[in-house]
């Protein structure tokens, strides 16, 4: 079962209406290898906008959501508020939404499924610290993380797994393609031995962390990475020769 290759840019909390259409004008420059799926994560207040103006071949995603419809939740968007504009990706668990919002595996589990029941499709990211690698934890942190989504999700098929290590978030550290592909073939047993071996062979594990046009190819060449997801280089014209890493 042969997987497509899907690359997400997060532009985080990044660009104005301006340095929108210029990241758009670049994708649609292109040109994008078309047996890629490409999806920008982007500012909730620039969605609407981003969602008028991408090609229909892009997916414009959320970076977060909440776990309920509707209600006193100030600040918060819900995933039925993402349909009504014509949203349906969500990147949730990013490892900034863990570490600085103090998201627990609990919540975030939560948010996937009401993202999943509501018909979203979900970028779904897990990771472990510098400090849970060195303690040789990293196996157990992203067993521990990908079960609490397991635990609360019965359908796997609009799930994309983003496996993107703290410690190479953002640092230019990027983990060596054996570093990487060695967490995706532990994550990839994982889902043939919790959920089953469809799941296994057929969810998209992607990898994140520093990725730049310079090092996407020899990452892309493992063969449990699926994908990127990228942050920095997503703001720069290079986003579109990581979409392209394996031409
Ligand atoms: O969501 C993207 C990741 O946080 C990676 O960010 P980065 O490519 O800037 O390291």
């Amino acid at each position: 079962m042969s997987r497509k290759f899907f690359v997400g840019g997060n532009w985080k909390m990044n660009g104005s209406k301006k340095v929108a259409d210029e990241l758009l004008g670049n994708l649609v420059k292109g040109p994008l290898d078309p047996n890629v799926e490409v999806l920008i994560g982007v500012p909730a207040i620039y969605l609407d906008f981003v969602k008028e103006k991408a090609p229909c071949s892009i997916y414009v995603a959320a970076q977060n959501c909440y776990k309920t419809e509707k209600g006193a939740f100030t600040g918060e968007i819900s995933p039925s508020m993402l349909k009504d504009i014509g949203i349906d990706w969500v990147i949730l668990g990013h490892s900034e939404r863990r570490q600085i919002f103090q998201e627990s595996d609990t919540l975030i589990a939560e948010k996937v499924n009401h993202a999943l029941e509501s018909g979203l499709s979900v970028v779904a990211c897990i990771g472990e610290t510098l400090e849970e690698r060195e303690a040789g934890q990293t196996e157990a942190v992203v067993a521990k993380q990908i079960k609490a989504i397991k635990d609360k999700i019965c359908n796997w098929q609009n799930v994309v797994i983003a496996y993107e290590p703290v410690w190479a978030i953002g640092t230019g550290k990027t983990a060596s393609p054996q570093q990487a592909q060695d967490v995706h073939k532990i994550l990839r047993k994982w889902l043939a031995d919790e959920v089953n071996e469809t799941v296994a062979k057929t969810t998209r594990i992607i990898y994140g962390g520093s990725v730049t046009s310079s090092n996407c190819r020899e990452l892309a060449k493992e063969c449990d990475i699926d994908g990127f997801l990228v942050g920095g280089a997503s703001l720069k014209p290079e986003f579109v020769e990581i979409v392209n890493a394996n031409q």
